[in-house]
């Protein structure tokens, strides 16, 4: 059976700009931008996944956040089960701790940067904001 996998992620909004990161080649979907989170744990809520994620990557604490959209994908090796929300409120400055390149990119700019196919909806959606 094909793995199957629930995704937290985060669409850290300031000022009408999004915070993005690199994925280093070497993961899944590897060399393109992504938005940070990633899988929840068994026993974890998306939101506790959302929290301990973003602290993890980009070390912020979410203040607050609303759902955005979830989106089943079927990748070719997994399904993915994205659940996305909007962080609006946080508190520190984002940073990527893992190594990759990170910006805060324009909303209206988001067009520009390559993410996963899963994506695509999250971008049409943001874009239209
Ligand atoms: N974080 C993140 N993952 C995404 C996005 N779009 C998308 O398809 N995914 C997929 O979601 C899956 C899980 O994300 P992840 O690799 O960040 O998981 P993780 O942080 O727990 O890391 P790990 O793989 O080291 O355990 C990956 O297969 C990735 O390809 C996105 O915008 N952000
Ligand atoms: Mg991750």
């Amino acid at each position: 059976m094909m793995k199957r996998i629930v995704v937290a992620v985060g669409v850290v909004l300031r000022n009408h700009e999004v915070f993005i990161s690199h994925r280093d080649s070497s993961r899944h979907q590897g060399g393109k931008w992504e938005f940070p989170g990633g899988k929840v744990e068994d026993n974890e809520s998306v939101s506790d996944a959302l929290l301990r994620e973003l602290k993890e990557e980009i070390n912020i604490d979410v203040i607050s956040q609303q759902p955005f959209m979830v989106i089943e994908f079927d990748y070719p090796d997994k399904h993915v089960s994205l659940d996305i929300h909007l962080v609006t409120e946080f508190a520190g400055e984002p940073k990527q701790l893992e190594g990759q390149e990170a910006r805060w990119v324009a909303l209206q700019d988001l067009g520009n940067y390559e993410f996963p196919e899963a994506n695509k909806p999250i971008v049409e959606k943001l874009l239209s904001m």
